[in-house]
């Protein structure tokens, strides 16, 4: 017999090139406006209508299938329970590197979900705002671990998700401001009620150290389905850097933002400390923590070097 490790896995995941995806369309026709659009889009990221077309109206077929077989799975469960409780939200997580363009995945998703027959309420939530704040970091030492599992309140995560999915579907929740790059004081989320909920961040498939925190719970546990973003390392360094540099240009001059102290560098130093931040703190998280969860997701959108979406993996079902 052979060892885990000399075994090969069958392939549970079947891929469609953007064409093929795209011809999955339908008949489903959208209504988006370019005011929708601007606001959908990113730093950086060139996202047009053919992309929303092409990519994520087949999508959102697929996730009123998925949806459709949960809501009557329920029905049919409640009926078998002689009980009559509400539906529970249907959980997406959606998981990828820094700076892959996740949050612009889970805003169109939230927004083309929201379209669906009988309109939906979409809730959004990214994991950035579970971060301990900075001076928990610093006490503990840890402030250049932001996004390592240890920099996250996990408890907190997995508190939220289990609420949510026992029908006690009000939360408030912390935010994160990228800009100041903490937690913002007395501010919070509310979630209420939602029928879909996306859950956004680089921790969301993660297994290993959420272990003493969950009683053997993981984040993913309580997702319906997961979505990993993924592209080249080297293009996603490049738009880490190209964004670093807009944002030094833009954003880091606002007196508040964290990153003040760096908004008179040179195009070449704002690179080369883009490129640091990457080396020591981003790629370790990628390759330790992040990249691993990849083929836990049950689809995966792999993009090119221009943020386009060219292939789509689906876990066989
Ligand atoms: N230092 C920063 N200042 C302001 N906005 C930022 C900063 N860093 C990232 N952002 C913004 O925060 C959002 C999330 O970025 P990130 O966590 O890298 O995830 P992703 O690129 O996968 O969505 C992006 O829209 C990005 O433009
Ligand atoms: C907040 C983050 C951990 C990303 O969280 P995400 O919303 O992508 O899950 C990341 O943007 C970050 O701040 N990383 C630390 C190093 C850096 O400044 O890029």
């Amino acid at each position: 017999m052979s060892s885990i490790q000399e075994q090969t896995f069958t392939n549970p995941f079947h891929s469609f090139s953007k064409e093929a995806w795209k011809k999955l369309n339908g008949t489903r026709k959208h209504q988006l406006t370019p005011e929708d659009l601007n606001k959908l889009r990113a730093l950086g990221e060139p996202l047009n209508m053919a992309e929303i077309e092409d990519i994520y109206f087949p999508l959102s077929s697929l996730i009123e299938l998925h949806i459709k077989h949960y809501r009557s799975l329920h029905a049919s469960s409640n009926e078998y329970f002689h009980r009559k409780e509400k539906h529970l939200p249907f959980i997406i997580g959606i998981a990828g590197s820094v700076a892959v363009g996740k949050s612009t995945t889970a805003r169109v998703l939230r927004k083309v979900l929201s379209l669906l027959p009988g309109k939906p309420k979409v809730d959004l939530v990214t994991t950035d705002g579970f971060l301990f704040p900075n001076a928990e970091l610093i006490s503990k030492g840890i402030l250049n671990r932001k996004g390592f599992p240890e920099s996250y309140d996990t408890r907190l995560l997995l508190n939220f998700l289990s609420e949510m999915k026992s029908g006690n579907r009000t939360y408030e929740l912390p935010i994160y401001s990228h800009l100041v790059y903490d937690i913002v004081r007395d501010k919070y989320q509310t979630i209420e009620q939602p029928d879909i909920l996306i859950v956004e961040g680089i921790n969301v498939l993660q297994v290993n150290s959420q272990r003493q925190v969950g009683n053997g719970v993981f984040v993913s546990d309580f997702f319906d389905l997961s979505i990993y973003v993924d592209a080249n390392e080297e293009d996603i360094v490049n738009w880490y850097i190209e964004r670093f540099e807009s944002l030094r240009a833009t954003a880091f001059q606002d007196s508040n933002s964290y990153f003040h102290k760096y908004a008179d560098m040179s195009k070449e130093e704002s690179h080369a400390m883009a490129s640091a931040i990457w080396d020591e703190i981003n790629r370790p998280n990628l390759h330790e923590n992040i990249l691993p969860t990849r083929y836990r997701a049950d689809l995966i959108l792999l993009k090119d070097a221009e943020h386009f979406v060219k292939e789509v993996k689906v876990r066989r079902i």
